[in-house]
């Protein structure tokens, strides 16, 4: 199981939980308590509490990326639910996660669960006699207290020990006399304990008083429990804190270590230190049905055991990382309290896989240390006010009236103006809403018979080598055609007629960024659609329309059958898309979903007789010239498969290889290449739309040199339609828009967004370095975190690789159109669902950047020439 979750914030309430459901192995349904309108019913609160009212609700979100190692065992990974009002906490916990992981995760010693319950005498006659007494009587009551409690003695608890205090007049003003405390010292094993100690007092009381000869008082457990402790370690390489606000990993790692030691010296401080850590105690605590009251007295007072208020975690820079440890008391339990009546903790602690105390007691200690290294974190860094208002502000804009997107728009808007209060916020929602809503440009619908829409560039011309070696000539069809040669072979290329298809179509990967586009495509030609879904999975792209949706995994080769039986063409667009080097584990799946996933597929099409099935391939599966990369590459560059490629690269080769397999069993089947993606409906989202939402958002810290061949979200779905229609069984054809440097897309980011780009611009191998290096760590310790810029990402921008469109563009047909507008497309998109600012002008915009848009593949060529130049001066 993985906590490392990146993005879960991203996802819709709804979608968070059915991704819990699934990484923890429960059914969505299971998690359905945790609804706002479920949980605890008026009945059990009535039971709960005295003279109750209703049911106050709190939110309750996960503490993502954390991972400890309890007393030695081996590091496991922990989805920790916090309930908190507060907003910021659960990011900032789960921001320090992820940088505590790249150091292992949090180490955690639990010591025994032993407690004290107190026994307080007074009027004693004689102190040392009574002592005497007591300790000479200890087994006597030692098994006097645990002859009330068999349970706790079964499970291996029960009183151990007598121990005695003596307490003096503190002076004058004291009233009492000396003062004489029976200290009963219990194991509670795995309850809280409060309960069993406070009866064993109680029954003991009458016995001390004879042993003493004074005056019994109060009988009650200490939650000073100083012997029931958690220890918390935690490293975080400096490596890890680069880039994350400071100048440097060390120099921020030293401005945290200053922080914790003001909190060390200074009370004042030291009180706002530990309330950050009790923002992650407590909200832990209350998820899990804990008395967080008792463990706050607890770790207050042992905060000040020495007499003087101090930090309750103190951090370090030492031996290359940041170093925190915490001790903190812990009186937790997993029985017994409302853990076993309350249907929201219990759900809580299944998504914790919380078994006995001392797990739970780590979990605690992990989030306040965690809690506490992001919130010194952004003290020593940018400042609290930048994140906790960012996030704040979202509250001041429900308060002002924002609903639905409008909340992240108007909290955006006042965060940037760093105006977080209600009338910035009343201004900023009458802003918003008195002027039209964002909206999408729609896909412009063609087909190959019919005119293009005006707004759609001229055909742009071929890329400069592929033109070189070209001849025209008369097609069989009268239409044209073309040869190409490469390596010396001759092609000829020649417009193939257009069949038409009817029956139902059936779509793989419909909610992914190709195919939520894709649907709307065929559904905007009148098409009768069915797609193909996982349970669990973020199926958001196309809530709302107007299709059969089937769930399955394309791993299950029998049911796909089933789920296929019906329709009469496919579009194969699934596949699990990454871009990291995988952990073994990783590598099975992306074999297992792309190559045996796409067998299945065309088996079963061959099975339901489909009439033609197109399958979504991936430039990253064509091959190159090592020696020129920038080459134009087609679609006979055969796949060097030693190189040093990603497992996604080859597992896309081996879908073609299954392509034609099929083709020689009997199926019509047409592989549509695709580049990279940009474009609306991206909601898993993509890694160039997490780019472009992070670069809007201000989080792009840093970006390479280099290019690649992007294509636009509808020159890849119109790829796919002429495939469908006009494409040669068992061919490819490589679809894409235009090459484009990553200067190019910081300038077109920079017009969508308003916003400027980094400062930095890291050179290649400069930064090709630093990936190598973070890649450590992340393939270490978190493997499955989407990364903008990984080194296979940065290895692909450098080599500025070149896709020639020849083929598509004469035996399709295609005719690529802007870079440009898919960007603002993506952009409008986006801020449709508040993920980014919504800027004036986007509306439209999108319009009117297809307008001013120049032929893409003339861009192509300047961009190219414009890109390697600036990497020769160095620029
Ligand atoms: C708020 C952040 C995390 C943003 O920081 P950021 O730089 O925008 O974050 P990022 O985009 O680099 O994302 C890093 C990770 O943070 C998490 N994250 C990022 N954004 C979110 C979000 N919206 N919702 C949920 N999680 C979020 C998430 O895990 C994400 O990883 P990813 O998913 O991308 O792989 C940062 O500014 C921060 O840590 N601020 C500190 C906030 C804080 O401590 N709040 C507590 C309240 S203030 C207080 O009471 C305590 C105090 C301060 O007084 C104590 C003291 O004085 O010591
Ligand atoms: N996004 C890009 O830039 C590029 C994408 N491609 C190809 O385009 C196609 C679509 O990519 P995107 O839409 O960007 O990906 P995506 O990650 O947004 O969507 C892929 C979809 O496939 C589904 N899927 C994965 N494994 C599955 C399984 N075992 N059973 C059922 N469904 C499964 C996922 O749930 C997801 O909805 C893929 O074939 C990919 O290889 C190729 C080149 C670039």
């Amino acid at each position: 199981m993985t906590s490392e979750l990146s993005g879960f914030y991203r996802l819709s309430m709804r979608d968070r939980r059915a991704r819990v459901a699934q990484v923890i192995g429960a059914r969505e349904d299971e998690l359905a308590s945790l609804s706002p309108d479920r949980g605890l019913a008026e009945g059990q609160a009535d039971r709960m509490v005295e003279n109750a009212l209703g049911v106050l609700g709190m939110p309750l979100g996960l503490c993502v990326n954390m991972r400890i190692a309890l007393d030695g065992e081996p590091a496991r990974d922990v989805l920790a639910p916090m309930a908190v009002e507060e907003p910021s906490v659960i990011a900032a916990a789960s921001y320090a996660s992820k940088l505590l992981r790249a150091g292992g995760g949090v180490r955690a010693t639990v010591s025994e669960p032993v407690m004290i319950g107190q026994i307080q005498v007074l009027e004693v006659p004689d102190p040392e006699v009574a002592e005497r007494a007591v300790l000479a009587a200890k087994d006597e009551l030692i098994a006097s207290a645990n002859s009330g409690h068999p349970s706790l003695t079964a499970a291996g608890g029960g009183a151990r020990d007598v121990e005695i205090r003596h307490l003096a007049r503190l002076g004058e003003d004291d009233p009492c006399g000396a003062m004489m405390v029976v200290h009963l010292v219990v194991d509670v094993r795995d309850a809280m304990g409060a309960n069993a100690i406070n009866t064993m007092c109680e029954r003991l009381a009458p016995r001390v008083a004879e042993l003493t000869g004074g005056r019994v008082a109060l009988r009650i457990l200490s939650n000073l429990t100083d012997r029931r402790t958690v220890t918390v370690e935690g490293r975080v390489p400096f490596s890890a804190l680069e880039g994350q606000g400071a100048s440097s990993g060390e120099a921020l790692a030293r401005a945290i270590e200053e922080a914790s030691v003001f909190a060390e010296r200074c009370p004042w401080r030291a009180a706002t230190h530990n309330k950050g850590i009790m923002n992650g105690v407590d909200a832990v605590l209350i998820a899990l049905g804990q008395d967080w009251r008792a463990v706050e007295a607890g770790a207050h007072a042992y905060a000040a055991q020495d007499g003087r208020y101090t930090a309750m975690a103190r951090w370090r820079a030492e031996d290359g990382a940041l170093v925190g440890r915490m001790t903190l008391p812990m009186a937790v339990g997993t029985v017994g309290g409302v853990i076993r009546v309350h249907p929201q903790v219990q759900v809580n602690r299944r998504i914790a896989k919380i078994e006995r105390a001392p797990e739970l007691a780590a979990i605690v200690a992990a989030a306040g240390l965690a809690q506490n290294l992001g919130a010194l974190r952004a003290l020593a860094a940018e400042g609290i006010q930048s994140g906790h208002m960012r996030l704040h502000a979202r509250n001041v804009a429900v308060e002002a009236g924002a609903t639905g997107s409008e909340v992240e728009q108007v909290a955006n808007t006042i965060a940037d103006r760093r105006e977080v209060n209600l009338r910035a916020a009343k201004e900023a929602l009458a802003t918003l809403r008195a002027r039209p809503i964002a909206k999408v440009e729609p896909i412009a619908i063609t087909t190959p018979t019919t005119t293009r829409p005006a707004r759609r560039p001229p055909t742009p011309p071929m890329p400069e080598s592929a033109r070189a070696s070209m001849s025209s000539g008369e097609s069989t069809s009268g239409e044209s055609s073309m040869t190409s040669s490469d390596s010396g072979t001759q092609k000829r290329y020649e417009r193939q007629p257009h069949r038409e298809f009817g029956g139902k179509v059936f779509v793989t990967g419909a909610a992914g960024h190709l195919g939520a586009n894709l649907v709307r495509r065929l559904l905007a030609e009148g098409r009768d659609v069915r797609v193909l879904l996982r349970q669990g999975s973020n199926n958001e792209a196309l809530e709302g329309l107007q299709i059969e949706k089937v769930y399955g995994d394309l791993r299950d080769a029998k049911r796909l059958v089933e789920l296929m039986r019906g329709c009469t063409t496919a579009y194969h667009a699934a596949a699990q898309v990454s871009t990291v080097v995988a952990t073994p584990e990783l590598e099975r799946d992306i074999f297992e979903c792309n190559v045996l996933g796409t067998r299945n597929l065309l088996r079963a099409a061959i099975d339901n007789h489909y009439e033609r099935v197109v399958v979504t391939g991936s430039f990253s599966a064509v091959g190159y010239d090592p020696e020129n990369p920038q080459r134009p590459g087609n679609e006979d560059d055969v796949f060097y498969p030693f190189d040093d490629v990603l497992p996604y690269a080859r597992t896309k080769v081996q879908v073609e290889h299954e392509v034609l397999k099929a083709c020689v069993e009997g199926l019509d089947a047409v592989i549509a290449t695709s580049c990279a993606i940009l474009g609306p409906h991206d909601y898993k989202p993509s890694r160039m739309g997490l780019t472009l939402v992070d670069y809007a958002n201000g989080r792009l810290r840093a970006y390479p040199p280099g290019g690649f061949d992007f294509v636009a979200a509808r020159d890849i779905c119109e790829g796919h339609f002429l495939a469908m229609h006009r494409g040669r069984r068992g061919q490819k054809y490589i679809i894409s828009t235009q090459f484009a440097t990553v200067d190019d897309l910081m300038d077109i980011f920079e017009e969508v967004s308003g916003r400027p780009r980094p400062r930095l611009r890291i050179p290649g191998p400069v930064m090709q370095g630093i990936a190598a290096v973070s890649q450590v760590a992340l393939d270490t310790f978190a493997p499955s975190t989407p990364r903008r810029f990984t080194p296979a990402a940065i290895r692909i921008l450098r080599a500025q690789r070149h896709a020639d469109t020849t083929k598509a563009q004469v035996e399709l047909g295609y005719e690529p159109t802007s870079i440009r507008t898919a960007i603002h497309e993506a952009y409008a998109d986006f801020a449709r669902r508040g993920l980014v600012p919504a800027r004036p002008g986007t509306v439209g915009v999108a319009e009117s950047a297809a307008r001013k848009s120049p032929p893409a593949r003339a861009t192509t060529d300047s961009a190219a020439s414009e890109s390697s130049n600036r990497a020769a001066t160095g620029s």
